[in-house]
């Protein structure tokens, strides 16, 4: 079944209002069963809109918003996705493993099942060691993935992610950019992860879509298939390639109007 799709979805802000903001405009997007898709673009341009109506924390304007087939409304209520957003956002009073039970909490699983559950997830992310430290023990890079686990916790078929990954190092970004990988292949995850880099949405991304900037339009989706997803990866001129394919699709966006054509209809 496919994970998302939005079809031809308008989110007007403060509608009617002198702040009126016509955050995004007429977007189509499709995510495959399993796929990992980027979603990149200038700031303002209404990614993280784009995701939050997807996760309905917020409502469309016009358009639709379907998860796993089912309309984004139920999808949330039958927990068909997880979130990660840039702050890790864990309770600072729960231990790890109980951050990372909270949502099976939430779902009414049962302790016995709950603790099974957040002890495979940590053991995921590698940070078993950790179960029973609290969030403000731990680096940042250990705490995004205390968040990945408990997003992954319900096992949900849809992962959502608001870079992740934003403020962390670059070391440390590479090695959870592994992880996250590791683990959407380990539990057929589809995966709609907005990023600011270029480097970042092509190494993970089976598809980068790119967004014009405000009103937020889907002005390009680049294909990416690397020879692997580990440091030769990195290192192979196909990575190059679609590096400059991306940047140069935002490029278009930023040096006019032509390069979008369905900004000027
Ligand atoms: N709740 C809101 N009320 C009014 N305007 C909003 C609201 N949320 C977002 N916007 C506006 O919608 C536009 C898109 O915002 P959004 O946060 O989705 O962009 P973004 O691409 O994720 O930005 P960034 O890359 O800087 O995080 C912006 O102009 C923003 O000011």
């Amino acid at each position: 079944m496919t994970a998302v799709v939005v079809d031809k979805l308008t989110k007007v802000f403060n509608q009617g209002r002198p702040d009126e903001v016509l955050a995004l405009a007429d977007v189509d997007l499709t995510v495959g069963d399993g796929e990992f898709v980027s979603l990149i673009g200038p700031s303002g341009c209404g990614k993280s809109t784009l995701l939050r109506l997807i996760a309905d924390l917020i409502g469309p304007t016009t358009g639709t918003v379907t998860v796993a087939g089912l309309p984004a409304a139920q999808a949330r209520r039958e927990q068909e996705y997880g979130i990660a957003f840039q702050q890790a956002g864990l309770f600072e009073w729960r231990t790890v493993r109980r951050n990372v039970e909270l949502p099976l909490e939430l779902r009414g699983a049962g302790k016995a099942e709950r603790r099974a559950k957040a002890e495979q997830m940590l053991e995921l992310v590698g940070l078993s060691d950790f179960a029973g430290h609290y969030p403000g023990q731990l680096s940042g890079g250990m705490q995004q993935r205390v968040a990945i686990a408990r997003a992954l916790a319900v096992q949900p078929p849809l992962l959502l992610m608001d870079e992740p990954f934003g403020a962390l190092d670059e070391m440390t970004r590479e090695r959870l950019q592994s992880e996250l990988l590791g683990i959407c292949a380990k539990t057929r995850t589809s995966t709609v992860f907005v990023t600011h880099s270029i480097s970042e949405a092509v190494f993970l991304a089976d598809r980068v879509v790119v967004m014009s900037a405000r009103p937020g339009r889907i002005t390009a989706s680049i294909e990416v298939e690397l020879p692997s997803r580990d440091e030769a990866g990195r290192q192979a001129p196909v990575y190059f390639d679609k590096i400059t394919e991306v940047r140069q699709a935002l490029r278009g966006i930023s040096t006019g109007p032509r390069a979008d054509s369905r900004a000027e209809a």
